[in-house]
């Protein structure tokens, strides 16, 4: 048995924040805006997974109204609603994002980003892909206001065989 799961997040850039994406801070001069620590892209993959799960989004599992929430870093957000996932007997086949930024290079984060991701995932590097673009100066992100990310999820039924390492 497998299920698919989109999501899709956008957080705005403000100064005096940090910028954190995917699990890393990335030096830049402004930052996402958040309850939590804004990472935009485990947001979006939180999101997927639980849409895998058809176990609704993070807003209804991690409140924004909720003051357990504030400042927390979104690896811990991706790590329970993971564990949600294990529960029911799932784990990731294979997990693809895309982080629309027109700033700051992403390149060189990227491959940290996926290590960490797939480390608290709990599965192989191998199975996880993130990806950056600008939009040519277009739109939001274009313009530097926010970021964006989307993501897609396979999951699939643990069989317990996947090493990790
Ligand atoms: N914030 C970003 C955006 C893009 N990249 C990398 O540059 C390549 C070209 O981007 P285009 O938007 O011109 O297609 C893209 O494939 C990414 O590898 C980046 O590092 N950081
Ligand atoms: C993560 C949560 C909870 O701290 O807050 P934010 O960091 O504001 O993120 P968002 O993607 O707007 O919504 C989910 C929230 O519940």
């Amino acid at each position: 048995m497998m299920r698919i799961g989109h999501g899709f997040d956008v957080h705005r850039l403000v100064a005096e924040r940090k910028l954190i994406l995917g699990g890393i801070e990335i030096p830049y001069s402004l930052g996402l805006l958040g309850h939590s620590d804004a990472d935009v892209l485990l947001h979006a993959i939180c999101d997927a997974i639980l849409g895998a799960l058809g176990a609704g989004d993070i807003g209804k599992h991690f409140p924004d109204s909720d003051p357990a929430y504030r400042g927390i870093s979104s690896l811990k957000l991706l790590a329970q609603v993971m564990g949600l996932a294990r529960e029911r007997g799932y784990t990731i086949g294979n997990l693809d994002a895309t982080v629309i930024a027109q700033r700051p290079k992403l390149a060189p984060y990227i491959r940290q980003m996926v290590e960490i991701i797939a480390a608290t995932c709990g599965v192989n590097p191998e199975r996880v892909n993130v990806k950056a673009t600008t939009t040519e100066q277009l739109g939001f992100e274009g313009r530097g206001e926010g970021i964006s990310a989307h993501a897609v999820v396979l999951l699939q039924v643990d069989d317990g065989l996947e090493e990790i390492f």
